[in-house]
């Protein structure tokens, strides 16, 4: 049957069957591609050593054991084998020379073009209008999207499948927010009944520590919380927290109430974290889904320490809770399993913040009812996304003209621009959903990519960024934006006899410099404005810098959990398309292993005889700079000249104490 679809998928190339075919037998040839498939590892990596839960069971993938695909899966990862090899792709790529032919200050005169760019779904409105496209770009991508089987791609995702191949893994975040009603099935089992169960428990919890219920070891409320994790269990909860701070009824949900994040290994950020909060009040919430990262598990025991120094040890019972996939260490860490939220593997870091990672800290600030809401935000966007027409489809179109303007236009960039404050930990939560998942090199096969993948993403809210970074982005290089705008602020502020309140003024902004991006200023204009000859190069703006913009109704808990759909799902269909795995994470596990190198070496530095040198597998470069960094510690270690060790061996001056000491 496998066979059969990858020839009918193969049947279709048209003029490019001659490198598809070749594909098709490297691929056989490997054992890829069959009824039941063996799977080639990825190239290159190495899972030795790794601190994930999965490494284990990815390392003896990797060692040669093979697993079975399930025909989708065979289709899908078929569907994936070098993209940019189909007649598809390569119409879009002569498509390129028709719209450098075209300016976006001429497109925009077109009223019925801006019409059939302009989409609405539940009060979002998002306009594609400026972006360099036209209806035929349009239909061209989605050609682009239906040879890359997208469809297909994201019912397996809802449906379950193990489409993130290298992990073995389904891809269920959507889950998290399913309604009680639906049943979603992986591994033949149900997970909605699971996701309740562990929501159940967080609105009990957050309930009873709200209502003082639940109270510290010394008898008191715990109005404070500490939620220690990094990366996909810190940067998720931290954008919904600072967009939900100052939301009306959020805000009168969280009065009395503080939240705040340790993520930083760095002790400045326990410093921070922990700056006026007293143990007895304190309630610290662990997030990690392996419960093996190092900063998060460093953190833990340093702010345990400070917990039980003041409280005792038993005071852990009360004051320590955890959300993880790895529940067997928590439970070693000294964290009651009872005082445990657990989540599972089929929901990766980066789209963890609709589960325990997010709703636990979230709901202890503002409540579960209102948190509820985020999460049928989500689903809301999810359904559209699952069910709408591709040209009707705001996530798809954001992820196709994502490719479009990334692979094609050769803009590798993406700036999102929230025009408002509440939204300024948008552009670094959605750097680490998009990077991490389309920062890939390989397809899902294997293969080396032909084009590049991935997007660099950053942002910062308007109007600050105009007076930061908008000089490049006018007359500097090309940088596709997203404009974020909203129509009701969560803060009205008129003052009297003010037409134009502060909300308005900001708004202003979000039209215009979407505008002056796209028509940008000619010299014709700016003679015409009396604009001296000598200045006229360097006011000249060239224009036809596209843009997207999202208009949103206010911005709530369900809005919040709208834009995280439109994120999440706007990056999965890029990595669709590009046919790579977003779902693993491989490129951050060299740093980590180097970094327990490091480690090791810093460990044996306490003994006095301790000899460290170039064979210890350092280059010359790392070794110096390191022993430099232990040699500065010596003197805050060991003050006495006697005290000093030599740690620093690579040349005989660097084995005698410093200088200043002798
Ligand atoms: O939640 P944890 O297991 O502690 O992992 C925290 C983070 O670790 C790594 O950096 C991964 O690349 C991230 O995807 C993950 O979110």
């Amino acid at each position: 049957m496998a066979s059969a679809v990858i020839d009918s998928c193969l049947g279709q190339a048209g003029p490019l069957l001659g490198p598809l075919h070749f594909r098709k037998s490297q691929a056989v040839r490997r054992g890829t591609i069959r009824g039941t498939v063996a799977v080639a590892r990825p190239a290159g990596v190495s899972l030795k050593g790794s601190s994930k839960a999965g490494a284990s069971a990815a390392s003896t993938r990797s060692q040669g054991v093979t697993r079975a695909l399930s025909p989708a899966m065979v289709e899908l990862e078929t569907a994936s084998l070098q993209i940019s090899q189909t007649p598809e792709w390569k119409t879009l790529e002569d498509h390129v020379t028709e719209i450098e032919r075209l300016h976006l200050r001429d497109l925009l005169r077109d009223a019925a073009r801006s019409e059939l760019l302009f989409h609405e779904h539940n009060k979002i409105i998002s306009d594609f209008s400026r972006q360099r496209v036209t209806q035929k770009t349009i239909e061209l991508l989605v050609n682009l999207a239906d040879r890359a089987k997208l469809r297909k791609k994201i019912d397996a995702m809802f449906n379950g499948e193990k489409i993130n191949l290298t992990e073995d893994r389904a891809v269920l975040h959507v889950a998290l927010r399913s309604p009680r009603d639906k049943e979603i099935y992986t591994d033949g089992a149900d997970v909605v009944p699971e996701v309740w169960q562990v929501l159940d428990k967080i609105k009990d919890f957050t309930d009873k520590v709200r209502d003082g219920t639940w109270l510290g070891a010394t008898g008191q409320p715990l109005t404070d919380v500490v939620a220690i994790g990094i990366g996909g269990s810190f940067l998720g909860p931290l954008f919904v927290h600072t967009a939900m701070r100052t939301e009306q009824t959020a805000a009168e949900q969280a009065r009395g109430r503080n939240l705040r994040f340790l993520a930083n290994v760095d002790p400045v950020d326990v410093a921070r974290a922990l700056n006026g909060l007293k143990p007895e009040t304190t309630l610290v919430v662990v997030v990690s889904k392996t419960f093996t990262t190092a900063e998060t598990m460093l953190n833990a025991r340093t702010v345990r320490t400070w917990l039980t120094a003041e409280l005792g040890k038993e005071a852990v019972s009360k004051h320590m809770v955890a959300v993880s996939t790895n529940l067997k260490l928590v439970k070693e860490f000294g964290i009651d399993p009872e005082n445990a939220f657990a989540f599972w593997d089929w929901v990766g870091g980066r789209y963890s913040v609709c589960s325990a990672v997010g709703m636990l800290p979230l709901s202890l600030q503002y409540g579960f009812d209102i948190m509820e809401q985020f999460l049928m935000g989500a689903h809301n966007v999810d359904e559209h996304f699952r069910t709408a027409p591709f040209e009707d489809n705001i996530p798809v179109m954001l992820g196709l003209t994502g490719v479009w303007n990334t692979t094609f236009l050769g803009y590798p960039s993406l700036a999102i621009l929230p025009y408002t404050q509440a939204l300024s930990k948008l552009a670094p939560h959605i750097q680490q959903v998009s990077m991490e998942s389309n920062g890939k090199g390989v397809s899902l096969d294997g293969s080396k990519l032909s084009f590049e993948a991935g997007e660099i993403d950053f942002g910062e809210p308007g109007t600050n960024g105009q007076h930061s970074f908008y000089q490049l982005i006018h007359q500097g290089r090309v940088v596709p934006c997203e404009f974020i705008g909203i129509v009701k602020s969560q803060q009205s502020v008129y003052l009297k006899g003010e037409v134009v309140s502060n909300h308005d003024e900001l708004m202003c902004n979000f039209f215009a410099q979407a505008d002056a991006l796209a028509t940008g200023k000619t010299p014709v204009e700016l003679r015409a404005g009396n604009v001296p000859d000598s200045l006229i190069p360097h006011k000249t703006f060239t224009g036809n810098r596209p843009s997207t913009s999202i208009l949103l109704p206010e911005l709530t808990a369900y809005t919040v959990g709208q834009i995280l759909s439109l994120y999440e799902n706007r990056i999965a269909v890029q990595g669709f398309i590009w046919g790579i795995n977003s779902f693993d994470q491989w490129g951050v596990e060299l740093g980590k292993v180097l970094a327990a190198k490091v480690r090791s070496e810093m460990n044996m530095c306490r003994t006095q005889d301790r000899k460290v040198g170039p064979s210890d597998g350092f280059n010359h470069s790392t070794t110096k700079l390191l022993n430099r960094y232990l040699e500065g510690k010596a003197r805050l270690l060991y003050p006495e000249p006697e005290d000093v060790f030599p740690c620093d061996l690579i040349d005989a001056d660097h084995c005698r104490p410093p200088s200043s000491y002798v």
